[in-house]
This record gives C-alpha cells, sequence and structure tokens, in this order.
C-alpha cells in the first residue's frame, strides 16, 4: 500500500473512469491549460487522479477515483475575434484504482486539477474459482443477448469478442475481465460508481456480476415490452402513433420556421421587422388541421341531420357517417379511421352526399326560397324589364320567354300549394303520432321533430362542435314539370346571356355545363366508385356548386355532344336528365343514391338542330335565334358592346365617340357574322387602340389619367376622342370583306346560292360549273353529300329533258353533252373542306348549267335557294331568315326563294331588310329562269313545258 500525491481531476455525474478503460472527454479550457502546463513540465506521461465528485455548490470528491494518464490533450484552434472559450479535449487511460485520504470537500467549481494524497490500495488478491465461474456465466448470458439484440454489425462484432476473451480469461485474470465489462456496459451510475470502490477480486466479482445479472434481465425485460407493445399495436395504432409523431415534428418545424423569421426580422435592422411579428403572432387557418376537420364533420353531420327521414340519402348518408362514427369521436384512433376512409373515398363520397342540395331537405329549404320573386304580383313585368336591359331587340323570343316564365310562376306556384298541403296532412298524423315514442330506426331523429334533433345533436355529438339547430320543415317538394327550352342560333346571338337574364328574372343561381366534346357518359352520370379517381358528373357538381335544388342549369351546346361510343352514350344519359318522367329519380353513379332533378330549369343551346338526336329534339321546345341585321347590330353596340368594353379597358363615354358610318363600317366590313362576338371584338380593339392614345396624350401634358377632361381637337392636336370610317383602317388594319365583294363576278356557268352553315350562320355559295372534254358525264366536288349530290343530278336531268325548249339542242332527240361533242360538266362548290349536304341548292344548280349550256349568266347581286322536282316544281327550304340575312350582309340585293317561304320571310325578316332588298317568290323552274336571267333572256321554244311544269 503506497500514498502518493497526484493532481485530481474533477469528473462531474454521469461520467466515471474505470481502470482498464480509455475515454475522452471536454475539458475546461482553464482545466485544459494547466494540464497542457503539466505535461510540458514532466517527461514522460503525467498521471493524474480522476475522481468522481457530487455535483452542487460544494463539490465532495467520492473516496475512490482512478489513477489515470493523460494519452493526449487538444487545444481548439483559437477563434479570430472569439472571445468564447472552447473545452480543450483531453484523453485519458484508466491505470487504477485509488483511495483519496484527507478532505475531500473543494470549492472548485472550474474542476481545475488540485493535488491531493491519494492511496494506491494493497495486492487485490486471487478470486476464487466459484466466483469466477459465476462471473463468466452471467457474462456470457449477457453477452449472447446483446449480441442477438445488437442492432450494428461493429456493436455485434464487439460483443462477440468480449465473449471471446470471457471464455478465454484465466481465473486469475477476472477481476481485470470485470473491469473491462463494467468500462464498457452501459450500466447505472450508481452501480459503477460502487463498482469502482471494489479493490479485492471476489469482491469485486461479486459486484461485477449483480451488475451483470442487473442488466441481462433490463435487456430482456425491455425486449419484452417492446414485444408486447408490438403485439398490442394494431396497424392503425401504430399509423396513428407515427402521425402524431409527424404532427409534432411539422408543430416543432413551424416553430422553428416562425422563430428564424423573427430572428431574420431581427436582424435585418435590429429591431423587430414587421415580418417577424407577423410570422409570431399571425396564425394561419392552413395550421389548425384538427379545428378544420371538426368544422367538416360537424358540418356534414348537420346536414345528414337536415335531410328528409326515410329518404335514401340519408339511409345511404347515415351508413357511411355510421363508418366514420364506429369508433369514438374522442379516441386517439378517430383520426387514424378518418385518415383511412378519406383515402378509400368513402369520406369523399360521404361529402358529395351531403353537399348535393338535396330537395326535401332542411337545409335546402332554408337556403332557397324562390317563390318570394314568383309571389311579386309584378313578377311578370320586372321580368320583361330584365330581358329588356339584358337584350336587345329579340321581340318574338322575349315573348316566349315571358309565356315560359308565367308557365313556370304558375305551375312553381301550385306546386307550393299541394306542398302546404301535404304539409298540413303530414303535421296532423305526427300529431296522431305524437303519443307513441318514435322509432329511431336509423339512429338519426326525424326531419320534422325538430327538438330532437336539437337534443339529438347536443346529446350525440362527441368530439364534434355543437351546429346552431335548423328549425325548418322540408316537405317533399312536387316536381314542376316546366318545358326544357332549346336556344338554337349561331354563335354569339346571345343565347347563353338569355339563360342567365331567365335565372336572374326568377331570381336563382345560374349554372352551365358545356357539352361541347362530352365524349364519356360518366361525365354527365359520374363514375362508378370502383373507378380509379371517380367522381360526379357534372349535374351534381353543377348542383353543388348551385347551393340548391331548383337552379337555372343551362346545357350549352348540345349539338356537339358525342353519340354512342364505348365510353357509353352521353347523349342518352342527357336524355334521362331532361326527360321530366325519369329525372326526379336520376341515379349518378358516385352519390348512387336517386337524385330529384324535377325542380331544375334545364335550359339548352345549340348551333343546329342537324346533329341533335330525335329524342332529345323531341323534349325541348326550340326557340330559334337567327343572327341580327346591321340595324341590330349597331342598336346593340351602341347600347351594350360600346359601354362594356369602356368599361373594361378603363374609359368612358366622355373619351369616345365611334360615329354612324364608322360603326357601320365595322359591322359590314370588318365582321360577317350573324352574332356580335366579332363585333364585340372589333369594338374592343378599337377602345384599346384609344386608350393608349389617350394614356400617351395625358402622359405628354403630364396630367393625371383620370382627371383630365378629354378635349375634341379634330385638328388633330392632342387627343381626338371621335373615331372616324377612315381611321379604321389604321387601327383595325385593312377590311376583310373588301376583297371578296370585288371578287363576286358574273360569268357563265356561275350562280350564287344561299346556304346555312353548321354554325347557323346564313351566307351564300358560289355554285361553278364548267364544260370539260368527256363522255357526257357530270363530275361533282367540293365534299358534297348524298343529298346534294342526287340534287344536282336532279337538276342536270331536267336541264337535259328541257335542252331542246331552252334552244340548247337543235331537236328533242338530242343530248346537250354528247352534241356536237362529248363532254363533262364539273360542278364544283367552293370550301371544298367543308362538308356540305341538303336539297336546297337544287335551283341555284339548275341556273348553273343553264347559264353553261346557253352562255346567259345570272348577274352577281341574285342570290337564290329551293329544292326542286324532277318536274320542275320548286319546294320550300329551311332556314329562310338566316339565308336572307346571311345575302344581306353580302350585299346581295334581290333574293329568289320558293313560293312556299313567303310566309317565312313576311314573318321572321326584319322589316328594314325586306325593304332593303328585293324578294321573287317561285313556284316552278321556270320562274327561276326569269327571275334569274330577265325576262325573255331564255327563251321557251313552245309552251308545252310551261303548262305542265305548273300542273
Ligand atoms: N340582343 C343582344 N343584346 C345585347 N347583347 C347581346 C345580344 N345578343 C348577344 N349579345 C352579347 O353578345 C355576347 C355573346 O353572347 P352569348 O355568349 O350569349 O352568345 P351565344 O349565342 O351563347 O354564343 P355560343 O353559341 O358561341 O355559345 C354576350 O356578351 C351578349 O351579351
Amino acid at each position: 500500500m503506497s500514498t502518493s500525491t497526484l493532481p485530481v481531476l474533477n469528473l462531474s455525474p454521469p461520467r466515471i473512469l474505470l481502470p482498464t478503460a480509455r475515454v475522452t472527454m471536454p475539458v475546461h479550457m482553464s482545466v485544459g491549460e494547466e494540464l497542457l502546463q503539466l505535461v510540458q513540465e514532466s517527461e514522460t506521461q503525467p498521471v493524474l487522479a480522476a475522481v468522481p465528485v457530487s455535483s452542487g455548490e460544494n463539490v465532495i470528491l467520492h473516496d475512490w477515483g482512478c489513477a489515470a494518464r493523460i494519452v493526449r490533450i487538444v487545444r481548439p484552434p483559437r477563434l479570430v475575434n472569439s472571445s468564447r472559450l472552447r473545452p480543450y479535449l483531453l484523453t485519458l487511460q484508466g491505470l487504477s484504482r485509488v483511495h483519496l485520504l484527507g478532505n475531500k470537500v473543494t470549492r472548485n467549481t472550474l474542476n481545475a486539477p488540485v493535488d491531493h494524497v491519494v492511496q494506491f490500495p494493497a495486492d487485490e488478491g486471487v478470486p476464487t474459482a466459484e466466483a469466477a465461474s459465476i462471473f463468466k456465466s452471467a457474462a456470457t448470458t449477457l453477452l449472447s443477448r446483446l449480441t442477438k439484440d445488437a442492432a450494428g454489425e461493429a456493436r455485434r462484432d464487439l460483443y462477440t469478442k468480449f465473449s471471446v476473451m470471457v471464455e478465454e480469461v484465466s481465473n486469475q485474470r477476472t477481476p481485470w475481465m470485470a473491469d473491462v465489462l463494467i468500462a464498457s456496459l452501459d450500466a447505472d451510475y450508481a452501480d459503477k460508481l460502487d463498482f469502482l470502490s471494489a479493490v479485492e477480486a471476489n469482491d469485486r466479482l461479486k459486484r461485477a456480476t449483480a451488475i451483470l445479472v442487473k442488466q441481462t434481465s433490463i435487456t430482456e425485460v425491455s425486449k419484452k415490452v417492446a414485444q408486447s407493445l408490438d403485439e398490442s399495436l394494431s396497424r392503425q395504432q401504430k399509423e396513428f402513433f407515427l402521425r402524431q409523431q409527424l404532427a409534432a415534428i411539422q408543430r416543432e418545424l413551424r416553430n422553428l420556421q416562425r422563430s428564424s423569421a423573427i430572428t431574420r426580422g431581427k436582424l435585418s435592422d435590429g429591431t423587430d421587422t414587421s415580418s417577424g411579428k407577423l410570422a409570431d403572432t399571425v396564425t394561419s387557418e392552413l395550421d389548425d388541421d384538427e379545428q378544420a376537420e371538426a368544422d367538416d364533420m360537424a358540418g356534414i353531420r348537420t346536414k345528414i341531420e337536415a335531410m328528409a327521414r326515410d329518404s335514401e340519402e340519408r339511409r345511404m348518408a347515415v351508413r357511411e357517417w355510421r363508418r366514420l362514427g364506429r369508433t369514438p369521436a374522442a379516441s386517439a384512433e378517430h383520426g387514424v379511421i378518418r385518415n383511412y376512409v378519406r383515402a378509400t373515398g368513402t369520406y369523399m363520397q360521404l361529402e358529395w352526399l351531403t353537399a348535393v342540395p338535396w330537395p326535401a331537405s332542411a337545409v335546402s329549404a332554408a337556403m332557397s326560397n324562390p317563390l318570394v320573386a314568383l309571389h311579386d304580383r309584378e313578377f311578370l313585368v320586372k321580368a320583361r324589364r330584365q330581358l329588356d336591359s339584358d337584350h336587345y331587340g329579340l321581340e318574338k323570343i322575349k315573348k316566349r320567354l315571358i309565356e315560359y316564365l308565367a308557365v313556370v310562376r304558375l305551375k312553381e306556384l301550385q306546386a307550393e300549394k299541394e306542398t302546404r298541403l301535404q304539409a298540413v296532412e303530414a303535421d296532423k298524423s305526427a300529431q296522431a303520432a305524437a303519443d307513441a315514442p318514435s322509432s329511431k330506426a336509423d339512429g338519426l331523429p326525424a326531419q320534422n321533430d325538430s327538438k330532437a334533433l336539437v337534443s339529438y345533436s347536443q346529446e350525440k355529438a362527441v368530439g364534434i362542435p355543437k351546429q346552431p339547430q335548423v328549425h325548418i320543415r322540408a316537405t317533399r317538394k312536387t316536381g314542376v314539370k316546366g318545358p326544357i327550352l332549346l336556344f338554337v342560333g349561331p354563335p354569339g346571338t346571345g343565347k347563353t346571356s338569355l339563360g342567365q337574364s331567365i335565372a336572374r328574372a326568377l331570381n336563382r343561381p345560374f349554372e352551365r355545363i358545356s357539352l361541347g366534346g362530352v365524349r364519356d357518359e360518366a361525365e354527365i352520370r359520374g363514375h362508378r366508385r370502383t373507378y380509379v379517381a371517380s367522381g360526379p358528373g357534372n349535374i351534381v357538381q353543377a348542383l353543388r356548386k348551385a347551393g340548391r335544388p331548383d337552379p337555372v342549369i343551362l346545357l350549352d351546346e348540345v349539338d356537339k355532344i358525342a353519340s354512342s361510343n364505348f365510353h357509353g352514350d352521353p347523349a342518352a344519359a342527357l336524355l334521362e336528365v331532361l326527360d321530366p318522367e325519369q329525372n326526379h329519380s336520376f341515379r349518378d353513379h358516385y352519390i348512387n343514391v336517386p337524385i330529384d332533378l324535377s325542380q331544375i330549369l334545364f335550359i339548352c343551346t345549340a348551333n343546329t338542330l342537324d346533329t341533335i338526336a330525335a329524342p332529345l329534339l323531341d323534349r325541348c321546345e326550340i326557340v330559334h335565334l337567327s343572327g341580327y341585321t346591321y340595324d341590330e347590330k349597331i342598336h346593340i353596340a351602341r347600347k351594350f358592346l360600346i359601354p362594356k368594353q369602356l368599361k373594361a379597358n378603363g374609359l368612358t363615354a366622355d373619351h369616345l365617340t365611334l360615329t354612324e358610318p364608322a360603326l357601320l363600317h365595322i359591322a359590314t366590313r370588318y365582321t360577317r357574322e350573324a352574332g356580335v362576338r366579332s363585333l364585340e371584338r372589333a369594338i374592343g380593339a378599337v377602345v384599346r387602340y384609344k386608350t393608349v392614345e389617350w394614356a400617351e396624350y395625358c402622359d405628354s401634358i403630364g396630367a393625371e389619367l383620370d382627371s383630365a377632361v378629354p378635349i375634341d381637337n379634330v385638328a388633330g392636336e392632342g387627343y381626338k376622342k371621335v373615331v372616324e370610317e377612315h381611321e379604321l383602317e389604321q387601327i383595325l388594319g385593312i377590311a376583310r370583306w373588301d376583297e371578296e365583294e370585288r371578287e363576286r363576278e358574273e360569268r357563265r356557268g356561275l350562280v350564287y346560292g344561299l346556304v346555312v352553315t353548321g354554325m347557323g350562320e346564313g351566307g351564300i355559295l358560289p355554285v361553278e360549273t364548267s364544260v370539260v372534254p368527256g363522255s357526257g358525264k357530270l363530275k361533282l366536288t367540293g365534299s358534297l353529300g348524298d343529298v346534294i349530290k342526287e340534287s344536282a343530278e336532279l337538276a342536270l336531268s331536267w336541264v337535259k329533258s328541257h335542252a331542246y325548249e331552252l334552244y340548247i339542242t337543235q331537236t328533242r332527240s338530242q343530248d346537250p353533252l354528247k352534241n356536237p361533242d362529248p363532254v363533262d360538266i364539273h360542278l364544283h362548290l367552293p370550301s371544298g373542306a367543308v362538308k356540305k349536304d341538303g336539297p336546297s341548292a337544287g335551283i341555284a344548280m339548275t341556273c348553273a348549267f343553264v347559264s353553261l349550256l346557253t352562255g346567259a349568266c345570272v348577274p352577281n347581286n341574285i342570290a337564290m335557294t329551293g329544292e326542286i322536282t324532277l318536274r320542275g316544281r320548286v319546294g320550300p327550304v329551311g332556314g329562310i331568315k338566316e339565308k336572307v340575312l346571311g345575302a344581306h350582309r353580302a350585299q346581295v340585293t334581290k333574293v329568289i326563294l320558293p313560293w312556299a317561304n313567303r310566309k317565312d320571310v313576311e314573318h321572321d325578316v326584319p322589316l328594314e331588310v325586306r325593304t332593303e332588298m328585293e324578294f321573287v317568290f317561285v313556284r316552278t323552274l321556270e320562274d327561276v329562269l326569269e327571275a334569274a336571267f330577265g325576262k325573255g333572256v331564255i327563251g321557251w321554244r313552245g309552251n308545252v313545258m310551261l303548262v305542265e311544269s305548273r300542273l
């Protein structure tokens, strides 16, 4: 037993050094400096005593410590301009136990080494074989368990190495082995402290064994706990825990971001910037997920409760709700299940199910009160005023719409009366049933049981904020089977905006569904829920957007809907929607509960009737909008389009005046359309041009844009507010239609017919013919359909059969195409890419053949339309108004029309057009030839055919 004086290094808990162990630890700078000096002064590696201390103001040294050699001491790099003290890194190698003598209380808080007298214990002795083997077996058990559970390869290797060492170590060296093992184990500080004072070999082995056994049991128990936790936690619970952790991490990240935002705010100018404050004080609604979820669920619940009792939608919603509610709302699993449900789409479906404004739901009843407008005795007057203020002209259509609104009003009021009677009946039966306890079959209270509704929602809403009570009784309203209007006409004639006006007049929401290019039935009827990314169809979507069961829904472009294909038949689905007999139980595949669409007012629009399926047409009442005359267009422009464009471009009427000739010039030379869309665009271009001029002018005189009053400076200086005809070329470029006017020529074999395009727009179409060498055949080009081809053959046959009378051939038996030389006739209708069909070009083609074979020309101010028969009769055709307006736009002054269409002209064609044009109504082809070529230009040999053709 020897004593010595060693510098004592204090080790604060939980740090401890055992003999054989090597540790590296940070030490305070002052301690580091002293140790460094010690190293520099001594020739060998200096030894100190590493002694554990109790923490507190007065540090008390433990009785036992460990003599340790200083292996290395690392001075930290000195930081420039830094006053911070960085710790030294000290590496010690534990040598042997030392016992401290004398006073062990020190005030050295910095743990600077102070010399202290220590005693090295005498010989530790030899352990007994029994103690050694007990120790070995305890060590082996623990090590094998640790090896098995080790997380990493390196750890496993270490434990294996220890196992081998324990196996091979001699009994005499077991105390040393005990030091090695205990030093490297993650044992308790107190146990290790106790172990440090065990000098005698057997004693040391005993204490080491105790520690090893304790560690073994700790490892076993924690493994068992982990296992049992693993088994008891279901997948959902695990996911819940993970989500909770995720939420906690997200919260922490948010806090971190917020605090860094504040720091940035502070750093930028030394004070709290607004951004820093903002980040600190303003909490986004996006942060509060839980509250938002609770609100969503409460909203859904209220809507379910408001659904009519015994309705299918309510049953379905309750079923879905129960799925959600199977786990109590307060339980931790609720969130997880909701997420599961949401993932599988059930939650989405419930959300959609409750978002539909069910006609019989109390929520719908609370939101919609359309009958207020209908009860107004001034309803029709106001509606007329509304239509007038939104649209110019369209007198006939407005009259028809007023009739329509009158019918809708009457039917709605009748339906309301019926509903009221039903409600009285229902009240009576409810009174009778009041004594009997109500059976709550679906777990939710009856719809008209309003008290129950309140108490139910208050009692049962677990974890969901309570919603204000809905006190409205909703009874299923009788559906109103109003007519379905179909507006047909060219683009830009106001079909869509008329629909909007109707909705405004009825005080109902307006929704537009565009059917152009809809190929898939599911777009109307929704996808089945089994379908990936399924969703409801656009009818349900429109209903949800409207938020009421009785909106006005405009089905735009029904003529562009695709017919039956491998995606189903969208037209057939539309048929169900529009059929008043079926649409009270429309079934959307996604919602999967019959929806009553009978309260919706459907209005359809189309450009043409040709492509609309007959059954669909049959359900609609057709209203034709055939386009505007120039006069109407000028009025529409003055009253609606110019003010609209001025407003859209930030000018006022003080800034711009379009002269009458300028406006007419725009309408005639820059646009050629039935509607007013291009006109509106052209006016927009003029307004924008003037906006730039105005801004430049204001900038040049240094005036505010909105304060200066425009000066009408005709001299050309400053800003000129009047736009005249001659300026249009500079503003809008070269007029588009000038050229064609000049191109319309008068030639042999060329006649102008009248057509209605696929867009419903009328116009003129040249019929070109020419003679080519051949064998007496007719060649037809220009994307012609079967009917028009037959019509051409018919025309040629008639001309051939009357060639002798028309002085084309010398005898009745001669074929004009084979005599004197065999020739072919080629007939072409320009715009070869556009498909053409129909019989209405019959008289134009006949005139073209006659012109070609006789050499007489039809003047280019004449256009014609009419179907022919083989006997030379002229039959009526459709689209007269469009065709006449088209001819008027093309500056044709004389039109030849079938006699049977006389009434159409009188009724449909506006007076100003009628007065500007000459109309010739014809019964026979002879009349046509006379009207087209002029009286007596085409000679008739004898009167035979004339008589026959008049039969
Ligand atoms: N008689 C009118 N009075 C006032 N404005 C009109 C009139 N007719 C059309 N308009 C205006 O013309 C524009 C185009 O009308 P709208 O969109 O209703 O055309 P549409 O017939 O539905 O065309 P599409 O067939 O291309 O859908 C709208 O801004 C509308 O207000």
